[in-house]
């Protein structure tokens, strides 16, 4: 059999991304000879994510539609025609056997063309809420596959499979051991360590909070690894310490994960599926300004469980001392936390995802 060609397009956060990489991969292990493009967003952070993890990308220039009248708005036909030849193009050109759509806007031009010529597409939905481009798409793709119950809302009950979301191999089972990941951070091995993940983009909020916070977080002897995100490394990078390790983007999760003790994070659903995995006491803050307040519904799935504690934005100047201590001092809760959260990983994400591709391929 000759050798097979996928397109994966997704992006404009880390959030579409990792899901394609994810994806990529099991399929590249399944068929070492298969060709791979992926197809994403000019200027966003897959053109740079992607070939790092090995794979080629290729931009459109889109970008989503704004609320009001500004110069991007008016810009807005004119790119998604120009992304609509684009895409068009890319799909004679490679004549994939099949495109997978993980969200974002680039993937709607490229899905676009692909179903319009019989190309069977499927896509992955990572949020208990739809996202918009994904919306549009459901009734040209064959399968869609979804981490939460109840998308019937958004989709075809007859194409929904319950997969969960793809994780990147190497943080399904972390193998780095503490000691060798605080080593990698220049963090003191004898101290409890604190990791802050404030989404692939970083989070103003939860840098302010952490910014506030430094003394307190230094009288309980706690070093922190801190993600800030790219736009506020400059803010930030003064802060550096023997005890405060700040980064715009952490290369290795696998390395950060291994290192902390607790963590503070936005939840997102990439960041929700791969805290389950990693099993830690973690407190979720949730943005609020996304579609639906999902981050929300993603955290609050867990907390129902007893396995994480969420602490709203708005909640956060009155009672974000006294929620931390209530998990840091009880190593009891802590225990519980890391049980409860651990029993709702789905780790067989990604090869459920690739099943349901290969199926299309016969
Ligand atoms: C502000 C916004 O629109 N957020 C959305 C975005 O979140 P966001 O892009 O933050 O994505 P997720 O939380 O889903 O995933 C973040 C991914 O980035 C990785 N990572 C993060 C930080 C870092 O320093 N290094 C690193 O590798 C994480 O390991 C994870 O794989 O997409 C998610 C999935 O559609 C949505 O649920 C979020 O609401």
């Amino acid at each position: 059999m000759g050798s097979y060609r996928f397109i994966i397009s997704g992006g404009g956060t880390g959030g579409h991304i990792y899901p394609a990489i994810s994806i990529a991969d099991e399929l590249k292990r399944r068929h070492p000879d298969a060709e791979f493009l992926f197809v994403g967003a000019k200027d966003r952070m897959e053109m740079e994510k992607v070939p790092q993890a090995g794979y080629k990308i290729e931009g459109l220039w889109i970008t989503g539609i704004q609320r009001k009248l500004t110069l991007k708005n008016v810009l807005f036909p004119i790119k998604l025609i120009s992304s609509l030849i684009k895409a068009s193009n890319i799909v004679s050109r490679f004549k994939p056997h099949a495109v997978v759509g993980t969200g974002g806007f680039a993937s709607g031009p490229l899905l676009k063309a692909a179903s319009g010529r019989n190309i069977p597409c499927v896509l992955q939905e990572q949020n208990s809420f739809a996202g918009i481009t994904n919306k549009l798409l459901k009734n040209k793709v064959a399968k869609i596959c979804v981490a939460y119950d109840g998308m019937e809302r958004f989709f075809p009950a007859d194409k929904i499979v319950k997969t969960g979301n793809p994780v990147r191999a190497d943080l399904i089972s972390i193998q780095e051991n503490q000691s060798d990941a605080l080593g990698f951070f220049g963090l003191n091995t004898q101290k409890k360590t604190l990791l802050v993940l404030g989404g692939s983009l970083g989070s103003k909020r939860i840098n302010v909070l952490i910014a506030d916070n430094l003394e307190f977080f230094k009288s309980l002897n706690l070093q922190l690894i801190w993600q800030c995100g790219k736009g506020y490394i400059k803010t930030y990078e003064g802060q550096n310490s023997d005890s405060v390790k700040i980064h715009a983007f952490l290369n290795d999760m696998a390395k950060a994960y291994a290192a902390a003790d607790m963590i503070i994070s936005r939840s997102g659903a990439g960041a929700v599926s791969e805290l389950c995995l990693v099993g830690k006491p973690t407190i979720f803050i949730p943005s609020p300004v996304v579609a639906e307040d999902h981050q929300t519904k993603n955290a609050q799935a867990l907390v129902a469980e007893d396995a994480a504690i969420m602490i709203k934005e708005s909640d956060l100047e009155e009672k974000f001392k006294e929620e931390f201590l209530t998990v840091f001092e009880s190593e009891e809760k802590r225990e519980r936390l890391s049980k409860n959260i651990k029993a709702l990983a789905l780790p067989n994400a990604t090869k459920d995802i690739c099943d349901e591709i290969e199926k299309l391929l016969n």
